[in-house]
Protein backbone atom coordinates (compact mmCIF):
# COMPACT_ATOMS: atom_id res chain seq x y z
CA UNK A 1 0.00 0.00 0.00
CA UNK A 2 0.90 3.31 -0.94
CA UNK A 3 1.24 5.96 1.86
CA UNK A 4 -1.46 8.69 1.98
CA UNK A 5 -1.15 11.92 0.02
CA UNK A 6 -0.35 14.54 2.55
CA UNK A 7 -3.35 17.29 3.32
CA UNK A 8 -2.05 20.51 1.29
CA UNK A 9 -2.25 24.25 2.92
CA UNK A 10 -3.74 26.96 0.39
CA UNK A 11 -0.54 26.97 -1.03
CA UNK A 12 -0.71 23.89 -2.46
CA UNK A 13 2.52 22.52 0.02
CA UNK A 14 1.64 19.69 3.00
CA UNK A 15 -0.16 21.62 5.87
CA UNK A 16 2.39 22.99 8.51
CA UNK A 17 4.53 26.07 8.99
CA UNK A 18 6.88 27.91 6.31
CA UNK A 19 10.44 27.69 7.74
CA UNK A 20 11.31 29.66 10.83
CA UNK A 21 7.16 30.33 11.67
CA UNK A 22 5.78 28.68 14.07
CA UNK A 23 2.21 29.34 16.24
CA UNK A 24 1.92 30.74 19.72
CA UNK A 25 4.15 28.48 21.71
CA UNK A 26 3.02 26.14 24.72
CA UNK A 27 5.40 25.80 27.91
CA UNK A 28 8.23 23.55 27.11
CA UNK A 29 7.13 19.66 27.00
CA UNK A 30 8.61 17.61 30.34
CA UNK A 31 10.37 14.93 28.86
CA UNK A 32 13.61 14.85 29.56
CA UNK A 33 14.58 12.24 27.56
CA UNK A 34 12.86 13.23 24.17
CA UNK A 35 14.25 16.63 24.50
CA UNK A 36 18.17 15.24 25.23
CA UNK A 37 18.22 13.13 22.39
CA UNK A 38 16.56 16.48 19.77
CA UNK A 39 19.22 18.85 21.63
CA UNK A 40 21.71 16.06 20.73
CA UNK A 41 20.47 15.64 17.18
CA UNK A 42 20.44 19.13 16.86
CA UNK A 43 24.18 19.89 17.86
CA UNK A 44 25.39 16.69 15.89
CA UNK A 45 23.26 18.31 12.36
CA UNK A 46 24.36 22.22 13.65
CA UNK A 47 27.75 21.90 14.84
CA UNK A 48 29.30 18.78 13.58
CA UNK A 49 29.23 17.74 17.04
CA UNK A 50 29.78 14.16 18.09
CA UNK A 51 26.80 12.32 19.95
CA UNK A 52 28.81 10.27 22.05
CA UNK A 53 30.68 13.35 23.25
CA UNK A 54 27.50 15.35 23.55
CA UNK A 55 24.87 13.21 24.62
CA UNK A 56 26.55 12.03 28.24
CA UNK A 57 27.34 15.95 29.11
CA UNK A 58 23.52 16.75 28.16
CA UNK A 59 22.25 14.04 31.02
CA UNK A 60 25.36 14.92 33.60
CA UNK A 61 24.11 18.74 33.51
CA UNK A 62 20.55 18.11 33.28
CA UNK A 63 20.73 15.63 35.95
CA UNK A 64 18.32 13.04 33.87
CA UNK A 65 17.99 9.83 35.73
CA UNK A 66 18.69 6.28 34.67
CA UNK A 67 15.49 5.16 32.94
CA UNK A 68 15.56 8.58 31.05
CA UNK A 69 18.77 8.44 30.04
CA UNK A 70 18.16 4.90 28.89
CA UNK A 71 15.40 5.98 26.39
CA UNK A 72 17.60 9.32 25.44
CA UNK A 73 20.30 7.07 24.53
CA UNK A 74 18.56 4.85 22.66
CA UNK A 75 17.03 7.63 20.83
CA UNK A 76 19.62 10.23 20.46
CA UNK A 77 22.47 7.06 19.06
CA UNK A 78 19.52 5.02 17.31
CA UNK A 79 18.44 7.86 15.30
CA UNK A 80 22.07 8.88 14.40
CA UNK A 81 22.60 5.48 12.72
CA UNK A 82 19.66 5.28 10.87
CA UNK A 83 19.63 8.84 9.59
CA UNK A 84 19.53 7.30 5.93
CA UNK A 85 16.34 5.08 6.70
CA UNK A 86 14.58 7.81 8.59
CA UNK A 87 14.92 10.28 6.18
CA UNK A 88 13.73 8.51 3.48
CA UNK A 89 10.78 7.26 5.34
CA UNK A 90 10.10 11.06 5.84
CA UNK A 91 10.97 11.24 1.81
CA UNK A 92 8.00 9.81 1.01
CA UNK A 93 5.47 10.90 4.08
CA UNK A 94 6.13 14.31 3.44
CA UNK A 95 5.39 16.40 0.47
CA UNK A 96 7.78 19.05 1.18
CA UNK A 97 11.35 18.11 0.83
CA UNK A 98 13.40 17.37 3.48
CA UNK A 99 15.79 20.45 3.40
CA UNK A 100 12.76 23.15 3.40
CA UNK A 101 11.83 21.93 6.69
CA UNK A 102 13.16 23.45 9.83
CA UNK A 103 16.09 22.01 11.49
CA UNK A 104 14.28 21.34 14.93
CA UNK A 105 11.51 20.16 13.22
CA UNK A 106 13.28 17.88 11.30
CA UNK A 107 15.16 16.12 14.04
CA UNK A 108 12.00 15.78 15.45
CA UNK A 109 10.39 13.79 13.10
CA UNK A 110 13.53 11.60 12.75
CA UNK A 111 13.40 11.39 16.30
CA UNK A 112 9.28 10.28 15.60
CA UNK A 113 10.35 7.97 13.28
CA UNK A 114 12.96 6.11 15.36
CA UNK A 115 10.01 5.57 17.69
CA UNK A 116 7.82 3.50 15.49
CA UNK A 117 10.18 1.82 13.28
CA UNK A 118 12.73 0.46 16.09
CA UNK A 119 11.10 0.80 19.79
CA UNK A 120 8.40 -0.82 21.29
CA UNK A 121 6.67 2.39 22.55
CA UNK A 122 3.42 2.06 21.13
CA UNK A 123 2.62 4.14 18.30
CA UNK A 124 0.39 6.98 19.42
CA UNK A 125 2.75 7.57 22.06
CA UNK A 126 5.97 7.92 19.75
CA UNK A 127 3.50 9.98 17.42
CA UNK A 128 2.30 12.08 20.08
CA UNK A 129 5.24 12.49 22.59
CA UNK A 130 7.15 13.85 18.98
CA UNK A 131 4.24 16.25 18.08
CA UNK A 132 4.74 17.65 21.83
CA UNK A 133 8.73 17.85 21.53
CA UNK A 134 7.85 19.75 18.02
CA UNK A 135 5.28 22.03 19.65
CA UNK A 136 7.12 22.92 22.76
CA UNK A 137 10.60 24.03 20.25
CA UNK A 138 8.75 25.15 16.83
CA UNK A 139 5.29 26.15 17.71
CA UNK A 140 1.86 24.93 17.26
CA UNK A 141 2.14 24.89 12.97
CA UNK A 142 5.10 22.78 13.14
CA UNK A 143 3.10 20.29 15.39
CA UNK A 144 0.34 19.72 12.84
CA UNK A 145 3.07 19.20 10.13
CA UNK A 146 4.59 17.03 12.61
CA UNK A 147 1.50 15.06 13.31
CA UNK A 148 0.28 14.94 9.43
CA UNK A 149 3.99 13.57 8.44
CA UNK A 150 4.76 10.96 11.46
CA UNK A 151 0.83 9.56 11.14
CA UNK A 152 1.39 8.66 7.62
CA UNK A 153 4.66 7.16 8.72
CA UNK A 154 3.10 4.99 11.09
CA UNK A 155 1.32 2.63 8.07
CA UNK A 156 4.32 1.08 7.89
CA UNK A 157 6.66 -1.03 9.93
CA UNK A 158 10.40 -1.19 9.26
CA UNK A 159 10.12 -4.00 7.28
CA UNK A 160 7.06 -2.69 5.07
CA UNK A 161 9.18 0.43 4.34
CA UNK A 162 12.08 -1.06 3.81
CA UNK A 163 10.52 -3.33 1.27
CA UNK A 164 8.43 -0.34 -0.55
CA UNK A 165 11.79 2.20 -0.61
CA UNK A 166 14.94 -0.06 -1.10
CA UNK A 167 15.67 -1.32 -4.24
CA UNK A 168 14.81 -5.14 -5.44
CA UNK A 169 16.69 -7.47 -3.30
CA UNK A 170 17.23 -9.28 -6.65
CA UNK A 171 18.42 -6.43 -9.09
CA UNK A 172 20.61 -4.28 -6.46
CA UNK A 173 21.26 -6.27 -3.46
CA UNK A 174 24.16 -3.85 -2.73
CA UNK A 175 21.86 -1.23 -2.63
CA UNK A 176 18.77 -3.18 -0.96
CA UNK A 177 21.27 -3.73 2.27
CA UNK A 178 22.29 -0.57 2.97
CA UNK A 179 18.75 0.48 3.29
CA UNK A 180 17.68 -2.13 5.38
CA UNK A 181 21.00 -1.71 7.74
CA UNK A 182 21.31 1.79 7.21
CA UNK A 183 24.45 2.43 5.44
CA UNK A 184 25.59 4.94 2.85
CA UNK A 185 26.08 3.05 0.12
CA UNK A 186 29.52 3.88 -0.82
CA UNK A 187 30.22 2.04 2.31
CA UNK A 188 28.68 -0.77 1.72
CA UNK A 189 30.15 -0.75 -1.45
CA UNK A 190 33.80 -0.18 0.53
CA UNK A 191 32.70 -3.12 2.74
CA UNK A 192 31.81 -5.38 -0.06
CA UNK A 193 34.92 -5.26 -1.97
CA UNK A 194 37.09 -5.72 0.93
CA UNK A 195 34.78 -8.93 1.79
CA UNK A 196 35.12 -9.68 -1.75
CA UNK A 197 39.32 -9.55 -1.82
CA UNK A 198 38.59 -12.33 0.49
CA UNK A 199 36.16 -14.44 -0.86
CA UNK A 200 33.54 -13.42 1.39
CA UNK A 201 30.97 -11.47 -0.43
CA UNK A 202 28.27 -13.07 1.56
CA UNK A 203 28.92 -11.66 4.79
CA UNK A 204 28.15 -8.54 3.78
CA UNK A 205 24.28 -8.63 5.41
CA UNK A 206 26.13 -9.93 8.23
CA UNK A 207 28.75 -7.19 8.59
CA UNK A 208 26.09 -4.64 8.00
CA UNK A 209 23.90 -6.13 10.42
CA UNK A 210 26.68 -5.84 13.34
CA UNK A 211 27.55 -2.65 12.51
CA UNK A 212 24.37 -1.73 12.95
CA UNK A 213 23.58 -2.95 16.68
CA UNK A 214 25.30 -1.60 19.98
CA UNK A 215 28.44 -2.64 20.08
CA UNK A 216 29.65 -4.00 23.94
CA UNK A 217 31.82 -1.89 25.66
CA UNK A 218 35.45 -3.10 25.94
CA UNK A 219 37.66 -2.77 29.06
CA UNK A 220 41.81 -3.55 28.67
CA UNK A 221 43.30 -4.31 32.30
CA UNK A 222 46.84 -2.27 32.64
CA UNK A 223 49.50 -4.95 32.66
CA UNK A 224 51.46 -5.30 35.69
CA UNK A 225 48.55 -3.51 37.41
CA UNK A 226 45.37 -6.04 37.22
CA UNK A 227 44.87 -9.28 35.31
CA UNK A 228 41.72 -9.67 33.06
CA UNK A 229 40.28 -12.27 35.13
CA UNK A 230 40.28 -10.05 38.18
CA UNK A 231 39.17 -6.90 36.59
CA UNK A 232 36.46 -9.45 34.75
CA UNK A 233 35.61 -10.38 38.45
CA UNK A 234 35.06 -6.96 39.63
CA UNK A 235 33.59 -5.31 36.98
CA UNK A 236 30.79 -8.87 36.48
CA UNK A 237 32.38 -8.48 32.60
CA UNK A 238 33.78 -11.46 30.85
CA UNK A 239 37.21 -12.22 29.43
CA UNK A 240 37.55 -11.62 26.51
CA UNK A 241 38.80 -14.37 23.61
CA UNK A 242 41.56 -13.08 21.84
CA UNK A 243 43.39 -10.16 24.42
CA UNK A 244 44.87 -11.64 27.45
CA UNK A 245 43.85 -8.19 28.68
CA UNK A 246 40.33 -8.18 27.71
CA UNK A 247 37.44 -7.35 29.43
CA UNK A 248 33.87 -7.38 27.34
CA UNK A 249 30.96 -5.94 29.10
CA UNK A 250 27.11 -5.97 27.72
CA UNK A 251 26.34 -3.13 25.50
CA UNK A 252 24.45 -0.91 27.18
CA UNK A 253 25.82 -1.66 31.03
CA UNK A 254 26.40 1.94 32.09
CA UNK A 255 29.13 4.01 32.10
CA UNK A 256 32.15 2.01 31.93
CA UNK A 257 33.96 5.32 33.39
CA UNK A 258 32.05 5.14 36.90
CA UNK A 259 33.51 1.50 37.17
CA UNK A 260 36.14 1.64 39.96
CA UNK A 261 39.06 0.06 38.52
CA UNK A 262 38.65 2.70 35.01
CA UNK A 263 38.56 5.62 38.08
CA UNK A 264 41.83 3.86 39.81
CA UNK A 265 43.07 3.85 36.21
CA UNK A 266 43.77 0.25 36.29
CA UNK A 267 41.67 -0.56 33.72
CA UNK A 268 40.77 1.51 30.68
CA UNK A 269 37.95 1.40 27.56
CA UNK A 270 39.23 0.13 24.89
CA UNK A 271 38.25 -2.19 21.75
CA UNK A 272 39.50 -5.96 21.77
CA UNK A 273 40.88 -5.20 18.17
CA UNK A 274 42.66 -1.80 19.13
CA UNK A 275 44.34 -4.32 21.85
CA UNK A 276 45.30 -6.89 19.91
CA UNK A 277 46.36 -4.38 17.11
CA UNK A 278 48.91 -2.82 19.50
CA UNK A 279 49.65 -6.30 21.20
CA UNK A 280 50.87 -7.26 17.46
CA UNK A 281 53.35 -4.49 17.45
CA UNK A 282 54.89 -6.76 20.69
CA UNK A 283 55.08 -10.35 19.30
CA UNK A 284 57.70 -10.53 16.39
CA UNK A 285 60.67 -11.68 18.04
CA UNK A 286 63.43 -9.18 17.63
CA UNK A 287 67.20 -9.81 17.94
CA UNK A 288 69.26 -7.49 20.14
CA UNK A 289 67.78 -4.72 22.14
CA UNK A 290 64.21 -3.83 22.70
CA UNK A 291 63.49 -1.58 25.01
CA UNK A 292 62.70 1.79 22.69
CA UNK A 293 59.61 2.01 21.73
CA UNK A 294 57.88 4.42 19.89
CA UNK A 295 54.20 5.28 18.71
CA UNK A 296 53.79 7.63 16.02
CA UNK A 297 50.03 8.86 15.97
CA UNK A 298 49.43 8.42 20.05
CA UNK A 299 46.59 10.71 20.71
CA UNK A 300 44.78 10.12 22.67
CA UNK A 301 46.89 7.75 24.15
CA UNK A 302 44.70 4.43 24.60
CA UNK A 303 47.69 2.55 22.31
CA UNK A 304 50.56 4.39 24.22
CA UNK A 305 49.04 3.29 27.66
CA UNK A 306 48.90 -0.20 26.72
CA UNK A 307 52.41 -0.17 25.18
CA UNK A 308 54.17 1.88 27.76
CA UNK A 309 52.89 -0.73 30.73
CA UNK A 310 54.44 -3.61 28.16
CA UNK A 311 57.55 -1.59 27.45
CA UNK A 312 57.87 -0.54 31.01
CA UNK A 313 57.80 -4.11 32.51
CA UNK A 314 61.31 -4.51 30.45
CA UNK A 315 62.84 -0.97 32.01
CA UNK A 316 61.76 0.05 28.68
CA UNK A 317 60.24 3.29 27.44
CA UNK A 318 58.29 4.64 25.05
CA UNK A 319 57.84 8.15 22.99
CA UNK A 320 54.38 9.19 21.92
CA UNK A 321 53.35 11.39 19.34
CA UNK A 322 50.63 13.55 18.29
CA UNK A 323 50.35 16.83 16.81
CA UNK A 324 47.24 18.08 18.49
CA UNK A 325 47.95 19.83 21.71
CA UNK A 326 44.84 18.61 23.28
CA UNK A 327 44.98 15.17 22.17
CA UNK A 328 48.81 15.47 23.65
CA UNK A 329 47.64 16.22 26.91
CA UNK A 330 45.04 13.63 26.64
CA UNK A 331 47.88 10.81 26.61
CA UNK A 332 49.86 12.47 29.21
CA UNK A 333 46.87 11.89 31.64
CA UNK A 334 46.34 8.42 30.89
CA UNK A 335 50.09 7.72 30.57
CA UNK A 336 51.20 9.47 34.22
CA UNK A 337 52.91 7.04 36.02
CA UNK A 338 54.42 5.20 32.95
CA UNK A 339 58.07 5.23 30.50
CA UNK A 340 56.20 7.84 28.04
CA UNK A 341 57.25 10.78 26.54
CA UNK A 342 55.16 13.00 24.94
CA UNK A 343 56.19 15.00 22.13
CA UNK A 344 53.81 17.73 20.35
CA UNK A 345 54.25 16.88 16.88
CA UNK A 346 53.49 15.91 13.27
CA UNK A 347 54.76 12.66 12.88
CA UNK A 348 56.25 13.43 9.48
CA UNK A 349 58.83 15.22 11.38
CA UNK A 350 59.42 14.91 14.52
CA UNK A 351 62.66 15.69 15.09
CA UNK A 352 63.12 12.07 16.69
CA UNK A 353 66.13 9.75 15.18
CA UNK A 354 66.46 7.66 12.39
CA UNK A 355 66.87 3.92 12.90
CA UNK A 356 66.19 4.42 16.69
CA UNK A 357 63.37 2.58 17.77
CA UNK A 358 63.04 -1.15 18.30
CA UNK A 359 59.75 -1.13 17.52
CA UNK A 360 57.27 1.34 16.17
CA UNK A 361 53.20 1.81 16.28
CA UNK A 362 51.54 3.80 13.13
CA UNK A 363 48.21 3.84 14.34
CA UNK A 364 47.39 6.05 11.30
CA UNK A 365 44.37 9.01 10.85
CA UNK A 366 42.13 7.71 9.08
CA UNK A 367 38.25 6.96 8.22
CA UNK A 368 37.03 5.61 11.27
CA UNK A 369 34.72 3.12 9.29
CA UNK A 370 35.93 0.22 10.99
CA UNK A 371 34.42 2.15 14.46
CA UNK A 372 30.87 3.14 13.08
CA UNK A 373 29.18 1.36 15.41
CA UNK A 374 30.76 3.50 18.38
CA UNK A 375 30.25 6.74 16.42
CA UNK A 376 26.85 6.92 15.74
CA UNK A 377 26.51 9.77 12.96
CA UNK A 378 30.18 8.94 11.67
CA UNK A 379 28.73 7.08 8.46
CA UNK A 380 25.88 10.04 7.38
CA UNK A 381 29.33 12.93 7.73
CA UNK A 382 32.25 10.48 6.23
CA UNK A 383 32.49 11.14 2.36
CA UNK A 384 34.15 9.22 -0.40
CA UNK A 385 36.22 12.35 -0.77
CA UNK A 386 37.51 11.94 2.91
CA UNK A 387 39.40 8.56 1.45
CA UNK A 388 42.28 9.92 -0.77
CA UNK A 389 43.90 12.69 1.88
CA UNK A 390 44.11 10.17 4.53
CA UNK A 391 45.83 7.68 2.11
CA UNK A 392 48.45 10.11 1.13
CA UNK A 393 49.06 10.74 5.04
CA UNK A 394 49.03 7.43 5.95
CA UNK A 395 51.58 6.26 3.51
CA UNK A 396 53.76 9.00 4.46
CA UNK A 397 53.34 8.62 8.27
CA UNK A 398 54.21 4.33 7.35
CA UNK A 399 57.20 5.82 5.56
CA UNK A 400 58.43 7.83 8.32
CA UNK A 401 58.09 5.19 10.87
CA UNK A 402 60.23 2.86 8.25
CA UNK A 403 62.96 5.18 8.49
CA UNK A 404 62.67 5.58 12.37
CA UNK A 405 62.84 1.84 13.09
CA UNK A 406 66.12 0.28 13.38
CA UNK A 407 67.57 -2.61 11.14
CA UNK A 408 65.76 -5.89 12.21
CA UNK A 409 63.20 -3.59 14.49
CA UNK A 410 59.32 -3.81 13.09
CA UNK A 411 56.33 -1.24 12.33
CA UNK A 412 53.33 -2.03 12.68
CA UNK A 413 50.51 0.10 10.36
CA UNK A 414 47.34 -0.15 12.24
CA UNK A 415 43.64 1.78 10.91
CA UNK A 416 40.41 1.47 11.82
CA UNK A 417 38.74 0.87 8.82
CA UNK A 418 38.46 -1.91 6.21
CA UNK A 419 38.99 0.44 3.54
CA UNK A 420 41.33 -1.17 0.80
CA UNK A 421 42.67 2.16 -0.08
CA UNK A 422 43.92 3.00 3.63
CA UNK A 423 44.59 -0.89 4.35
CA UNK A 424 45.87 -3.33 1.51
CA UNK A 425 46.99 -0.78 -0.99
CA UNK A 426 49.20 1.20 1.93
CA UNK A 427 50.48 -1.49 2.80
CA UNK A 428 51.69 -2.93 -0.31
CA UNK A 429 52.62 0.20 -1.44
CA UNK A 430 55.18 0.05 1.22
CA UNK A 431 56.51 -3.54 1.37
CA UNK A 432 57.52 -2.52 -2.23
CA UNK A 433 59.63 0.21 -0.51
CA UNK A 434 63.81 -1.40 -0.42
CA UNK A 435 64.83 -3.02 2.56
CA UNK A 436 61.35 -3.28 3.90
CA UNK A 437 60.00 -7.05 4.14
CA UNK A 438 56.34 -7.20 5.15
CA UNK A 439 55.37 -10.51 7.96
CA UNK A 440 52.64 -12.38 7.69
CA UNK A 441 50.31 -11.06 10.99
CA UNK A 442 48.27 -13.28 11.31
CA UNK A 443 50.45 -15.40 13.51
CA UNK A 444 50.50 -12.58 16.05
CA UNK A 445 47.23 -12.57 16.45
CA UNK A 446 47.12 -16.31 18.23
CA UNK A 447 43.86 -17.96 18.58
CA UNK A 448 41.84 -15.56 16.36
CA UNK A 449 39.66 -17.25 14.01
CA UNK A 450 38.88 -16.06 10.13
CA UNK A 451 42.32 -14.05 9.49
CA UNK A 452 41.95 -15.22 5.47
CA UNK A 453 45.31 -15.33 3.17
CA UNK A 454 47.36 -12.73 5.31
CA UNK A 455 50.30 -11.28 5.09
CA UNK A 456 47.85 -8.12 6.98
CA UNK A 457 45.01 -9.22 9.48
CA UNK A 458 41.61 -7.40 8.74
CA UNK A 459 39.34 -7.98 12.01
CA UNK A 460 35.78 -7.71 11.49
CA UNK A 461 32.04 -6.74 13.96
CA UNK A 462 30.04 -10.06 12.81
CA UNK A 463 33.63 -12.25 12.94
CA UNK A 464 35.52 -10.79 16.05
CA UNK A 465 33.19 -8.73 17.69
CA UNK A 466 35.49 -6.01 17.75
CA UNK A 467 36.09 -3.02 15.46
CA UNK A 468 37.35 -3.34 11.59
CA UNK A 469 40.54 -3.32 12.53
CA UNK A 470 43.52 -3.71 10.02
CA UNK A 471 47.21 -4.62 11.19
CA UNK A 472 50.10 -5.01 8.51
CA UNK A 473 53.72 -5.88 10.22
CA UNK A 474 56.95 -4.88 8.55
CA UNK A 475 60.82 -5.61 9.58
CA UNK A 476 63.15 -3.33 8.64
CA UNK A 477 66.17 -5.25 6.66
C1 LIG B 1 43.64 6.72 15.09
S1 LIG B 1 44.14 8.02 16.10
C2 LIG B 1 45.29 7.23 17.17
C3 LIG B 1 44.63 6.52 18.31
C4 LIG B 1 45.61 6.19 19.40
N1 LIG B 1 46.74 5.43 18.90
C5 LIG B 1 44.94 5.43 20.52
O1 LIG B 1 45.00 4.20 20.53
O2 LIG B 1 44.36 6.08 21.39
C6 LIG B 1 45.18 8.94 15.06
C7 LIG B 1 45.88 10.10 15.76
O3 LIG B 1 46.83 10.63 14.83
C8 LIG B 1 46.89 12.00 15.02
N2 LIG B 1 47.50 12.63 13.83
C9 LIG B 1 46.92 13.33 12.84
N3 LIG B 1 47.86 13.75 11.97
C10 LIG B 1 49.04 13.31 12.42
C11 LIG B 1 50.36 13.45 11.98
N4 LIG B 1 50.67 14.13 10.87
N5 LIG B 1 51.35 12.88 12.71
C12 LIG B 1 51.07 12.19 13.83
N6 LIG B 1 49.82 12.02 14.29
C13 LIG B 1 48.83 12.57 13.60
C14 LIG B 1 45.46 12.41 15.27
O4 LIG B 1 45.39 13.67 15.90
C15 LIG B 1 44.98 11.26 16.14
O5 LIG B 1 45.15 11.57 17.48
Amino acid sequence: MSPQPARRDRRGGPSGPPRGRGGPRRPPAQDPAREAALDTLGAVREKDAYANLVLPRLLRDRRIGTRDAALATELAYGASRTLGLLDAVLGECSERPLTEIDGVVLDGLRLGVYQLLRTRIPPHAAVSASVELVRSRAGTGAAGFANAVLRRATERDEDGWVEFLAPDSAEDPLGYLALRHPHPRWVAEAFAATLAEAGAEDELAELLAADDARPAVHLVARPGEISSAELAAITGGDEAPYSPYGVRLEAGAGDPADLEPVRERLAAVQDEGSQLAALALTRPQIEGSDLRWLDLCAGPGGKASLLGALVGLDGGTLDAVEPATHRADLIRSVVKDLPVRVHIADGRRSGLPSAAFDRVLVDAPCTGLGALRRRPEARWRRQPSDVAPLTTLQTELLGTALDLVRPGGVVAYVVCSPHLAETVEVATAAAARPGVTQLDARPFFPDVPGLGEGPGVQLWPHRHGTDAMFCALFRRD
